[in-house]
């Protein structure tokens, strides 16, 4: 009962009045959670009210940027664009007006900020509808106020700034956020100002201006603060690590922005800075990376052991090439095809629901993720004694690995639309390990074909994949690598090309890549850590969710004169 009473109080009207949009009359009613109005057709008579149907457009309270007087710039208007006589008369019988900013969707997920004016006979009544729906966007808890700014003026094209300035800065005055901006002016100036020196209490959240290795560095700013401020030992691999108050945005400007394109379905600035506007929260798993009792790093897209270690390593000797040493790596490291022995052992996330081929995709309201956020604080000590590395719960495979690969969200990208692993979840607390054991050149490239159509990536005899609460991996140092050989070794056939050959940079261990970045060890410990961080997103919308509002929410009512709202 008491949910419907809510329900009931959203849609109770606070304001309803005719009014006078694009010089024709209009109804406008304001509820709780939406501003709608209908324009009264042409042939509309007072006397006799209107026959048939009419279209209202909605805008959700919680979608609306602002609302203003626009009467300044309804004159400068009537002053550029020589009004005619009807538009005349219309300024001098509505003279009063206010201007309503709000989210619209154009389309594959971007979103822009649209204008309606609404115009009123007399004054009273138009800063009535200011204030109130003023008041209305002031319930909204969620919304930031004030903001912390870092630019990175290298990532990408460059253009940081230039895209702060001209695409977000506007859109954040309009809200009335107040922001402090710092351009960064060396590498880690953003992540070593978090972790130390920034006062956290003045902001309600944190900005990021460039590429996933800007954002890599605000993360770790962020996090590390907090378990400072917690006097959490980052350094335990067992730590429960205390998640983060503040959330973080991403205004993508670098040449890799794989984080915004999984979190908002899109890379574009002004789509970004509304999600940050209209005060969205996605909540995101951060992975642990230690090796023995150190801490290494924190990833939040992937980590990949040899063929996607290899091809990293190869493209950092090339960086002259700009984004092209990506596919020139890719291809020498494919050719190379070397595979590397050693022990997986990992820790299943068996209360999770779903599983890494159940072709369920993360999506904006995942249940996926609600059903972790529902069950994450219920951890008792018998869990947490099962969780021990070597307890019964933990499964160990050996074994020579051409990859090793955990996808802690689908990691899909225009170049891979499907990603590593599409099934993968930003908040449900689990990685998807994948394990691609030896296999011939000609299988690895079947599988590595299949990211990019619709066939099952996962569908093939030398591939695995577990969805992982924590996983371990130590290398065999002790193994011969083969090298440049296309056909795994059979028992009893002819000899492999081992590395005591004279093979030139003969190399046991692959590297892992880590988010992009080298680890400077093989034997690493990682450990998830269940919506660590939240983002001012709200993940990828589904395209009919998208469509629906695409088409501005059109409610088709029978319109009365004397409707009583
Ligand atoms: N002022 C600066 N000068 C030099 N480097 C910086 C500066 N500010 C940040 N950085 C570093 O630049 C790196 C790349 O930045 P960013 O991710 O924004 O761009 P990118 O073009 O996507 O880069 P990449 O694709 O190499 O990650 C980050 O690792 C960051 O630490």
């Amino acid at each position: 009962m008491i949910g419907s009473d809510v329900r009931m109080e959203n849609y109770r009207v606070l304001l309803a009045d005719r009014m006078s949009l694009r010089i024709r009359p209009a109804d406008v009613v304001l509820t709780r959670n939406a501003i709608m109005w209908m324009e009264v057709e042409k042939s509309w008579k007072p006397s006799a009210g209107v026959s048939g149907t009419a279209c209202w457009r909605t805008v959700q309270v919680c979608e609306i940027v602002a609302v203003r007087r626009t009467e300044d710039e309804a004159q400068e208007n009537t002053q550029t664009q020589k009004p005619n006589w009807r538009s005349k008369q219309h300024l001098l019988q509505y003279p009063y007006s206010f201007t309503v900013s709000y989210v619209k969707r154009s389309g594959q997920h971007q979103w822009r900020c649209s204008d309606v004016t609404f115009y009123c006979a007399d004054c009273e009544l138009c800063d009535l509808w200011i204030q109130v729906t003023n008041e209305q966007l002031a319930l909204l808890a969620n919304r930031p106020k004030s903001l912390l700014v870092y630019i990175n003026p290298y990532g990408g094209k460059r253009q940081g700034k230039y895209i702060y300035e001209q695409k977000v800065a506007p859109v954040f005055r309009r809200a009335g956020i107040s922001t402090d901006v710092i351009v960064t002016e060396r590498a880690n100036h953003a992540r070593d100002h978090l972790k130390t020196e920034a006062n956290l209490d003045k902001y309600d959240g944190v900005v990021c201006v460039g590429g996933d290795g800007m954002f890599s560095e605000i993360l770790h700013g962020l996090v590390s603060r907090t378990q400072s401020d917690h006097k959490v030992d980052q350094d335990q691999p067992d730590a429960e690590l205390v998640p983060c108050s503040l959330r973080i945005g991403i205004i993508p400007a670098g040449s890799t922005d794989c984080i915004c394109f999984a979190t908002t379905g899109t890379i574009d600035p002004v789509t970004s800075a509304l999600h940050i506007v209209v005060g969205d929260s996605q909540p995101m798993d951060v992975c642990s990376v230690h090796h023995n009792n150190g801490f290494l790093r924190y990833c939040v897209s992937m980590l990949g052991y040899g063929f996607y270690g290899d091809m990293l390593t190869d493209s950092e000797t090339k960086r002259w090439l700009g984004p092209a040493r990506y596919d020139l790596s890719g291809i020498k490291t494919f050719l190379n095809h070397n595979y590397y022995e050693g022990t997986v052992s990992f820790l299943p996330a068996e209360e999770n629901l779903g599983s890494p081929r159940d072709k369920l995709l993360c999506r904006s309201g995942c249940l996926v993720c609600q059903h972790k956020s529902a069950i994450k604080d219920k951890h008792s000590e018998t869990s947490e004694e099962r969780e021990k590395p070597g307890s019964d719960s933990w499964r160990a495979i050996c074994g020579k690995f051409i990859a090793i690969n955990a996808a802690n969200i689908s990691c899909a990208c225009p170049r891979s639309p499907k990603g590593l692993s599409p099934s993968a979840h930003l908040a449900d607390g689990s990685t998807d390990l994948i394990l691609v054991r030896e296999c011939s050149r000609l299988d690895f490239f079947k599988h590595l074909l299949r990211h990019t159509n619709k066939e099952d990536q996962f569908d093939h005899s030398f591939v695995e994949v577990h969805r992982v609460r924590k996983f371990r991996f130590q290398p065999n140092h002790d193994s011969m690598v083969i090298l440049e050989q296309d056909e795994p070794h059979k028992e009893g056939g002819p000899p492999p090309l081992y590395s005591s050959q004279p093979i030139p940079q003969f190399n046991a261990d692959s590297n892992w890549n880590c988010d992009g970045e080298i680890l400077p060890h093989t034997a690493i410990q990682v450990s998830v850590q269940c919506q660590l961080i939240r983002l001012f997103a709200r993940g990828i919308e589904e395209q009919q969710q998208q469509q629906a509002l695409l088409e501005e929410p059109c409610t088709l009512l029978a319109f009365n004169q004397n409707t009583d709202y």
